[in-house]
């Protein structure tokens, strides 16, 4: 790449400054350029056909997909093509600062969702009081905003949580308040990259609103979910903390901190993975940019040793019947008796693991787990964009393949919800195909 560029100035390519270029000099130039351009149109549309799925009843919709797209958007590849570190690394950004920033970001506020864990889990709240969640959700948020936009203050945000409940409840805000203050790095020169505390309460309170954008397709927008699985959370189960840029709807750098996964790759799932789990000697943080594959490393309180993240990738499966699922605790998030279904077309013996959060998405990445399925229990939900792009970013840059169950990539440029999409099927790019094959055999009634 560097030799065109730094080419001589005697290339019959490139006129020398120094002296006046010919007609002929343009004229090759010229032809060259338009060859260039013609073959690079038909390359790019044909690459994101035959790799954004490998079903093939999907291609005829791909296809049709592919008659709709705007010169723009053929020009943007990575939208609708597979996105693996190998094909794209030579030309993929590094987002250097991006990643940096969102992975401490994202540490600091699982300091404080762990701190709220705890405190939760000593029992001094009621089981059935969800304010807890609600503590750490907007505590987490404040925090995640206040590195963002001290570190990019023109990035649009995507958030959860909005602070009307906030700015009436006197209480609540002096809790969240409280626990915000003083959670912080134990590194100063990380803290301080994240821009240190947040001056004061109404400085939090108008921080949290900042995460009002309503999405789009253009630009650099940041997606966050500051608890994923809150009912994983109130049961001492599995959440993860979600930070993800897209720029121009195509997820850059994803970044997802889950204080109660094991740190072990190697640990595959198991069914309890679900339910009482705790945070000590626990905590991984996934993260991925476009392009450059996915990493984990310990969820840690200090600054990031830029080389210390492990690549991650999943798991080669060559036998489907062995392969592990991983499914949402909550039958109200994804059908448990669809996915039993497909278990069965599929020859698999073992029961799906249950588990809350876009933990299921670094678990497969990681090759923990195998396949997550997400199958739509309502018509009309529609699925939150900070619920995946991390997590799409993070399992796509591992190996593996995500679409809906209609095997179209999932859609994050048309607002805060993937409303093209319905429901998730994510699993390694070898057997992607086969599995949403199945999907679609068992939901064909309801497609
Ligand atoms: N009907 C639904 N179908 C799918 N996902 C849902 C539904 N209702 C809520 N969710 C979202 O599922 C996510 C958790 O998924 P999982 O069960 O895999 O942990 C939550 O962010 C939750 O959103 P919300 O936070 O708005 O309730
Ligand atoms: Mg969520």
């Amino acid at each position: 790449m560097s030799t065109s560029h730094s080419s001589s100035s005697s290339s019959p390519h490139k006129p020398n400054r120094s002296t006046p270029s010919t007609p002929r000099s343009h004229l090759t130039l010229l032809l060259t350029l338009s060859v260039i351009v013609f073959l690079f149109s038909l390359l790019l549309p044909i690459a994101g056909i035959t790799t954004a799925s490998l079903s093939l009843s999907s291609i005829p919709r791909l296809a049709h997909k592919a008659g709709h797209l705007s010169l723009s958007s053929i020009l943007r590849p990575s939208r609708f093509s597979f996105s693996h570190s190998a094909t794209v690394t030579m030309s993929s950004p590094k987002y250097e600062k991006e990643l940096q920033i969102a992975q401490l970001a994202v540490q600091r506020a699982s300091i404080l969702t762990k701190r709220v864990f705890h405190e939760k889990a000593k029992g001094t709240v009621d089981k059935n009081d969800k304010s807890p969640v609600t503590i750490g959700d907007f505590g987490a948020q404040a925090l995640i905003i206040s590195a963002l936009q001290h570190n990019f203050p023109n990035d649009a945000i995507v958030a959860e949580e909005e602070s009307a409940k906030l700015k009436e409840d006197a209480n609540l805000r002096t809790t969240i308040w409280d626990l915000v203050k003083d959670t912080k790095l134990e590194d100063a020169a990380a803290e301080a990259l994240l821009g240190g505390p947040i001056k004061d309460v109404d400085a939090m309170v108008e921080l949290i609103d900042k995460g009002n954008s309503p999405g789009g397709s253009q630009g650099r927008i940041w997606a966050i979910d500051p608890i994923d699985g809150t009912k994983g959370f109130l049961r001492g189960g599995q959440y993860a903390v979600c930070l993800a840029l897209m720029i121009d709807g195509d997820v850059k750098v994803g970044a997802l901190g889950c204080p109660n996964l094991p740190i072990d790759d190697s640990a595959r799932l198991t069914t309890d993975i679900g339910a009482n789990q705790t945070d000590e000697g626990h905590g991984v943080l996934f993260s991925a940019v476009q392009g450059h594959g996915a990493k984990s490393r310990a969820l840690a309180t200090v600054n990031l040793d830029a080389e210390a993240g492990k690549p991650i990738s999943m798991r080669a499966i060559d036998d489907l019947t062995k392969a592990n699922f991983c499914e949402s605790v909550e039958a109200g998030h994804s059908s448990h008796g669809d996915q039993a279904a497909i278990s069965q077309k599929l020859g698999i013996t073992e029961p799906s693991v249950r588990m809350d959060s876009q933990a299921k998405y670094g678990s497969i990445a990681r090759g923990a787990g195998d396949i997550y399925l997400r199958l739509p229990v309502s018509a009309t939900y529609q699925e939150k964009i900070w619920d995946h792009a991390a997590g799409d970013l993070i399992v796509r840059e591992s190996g593996g393949q995500v679409t809906d169950i209609h095997g179209k990539r999932l859609d994050f440029g048309i607002g805060r919800t993937l409303a093209n999409n319905k429901g998730v099927v994510a699993a390694p790019a070898a057997v992607h195909g086969k599995v949403l094959e199945v999907v679609q055999e068992v939901l064909s009634a309801k497609l």
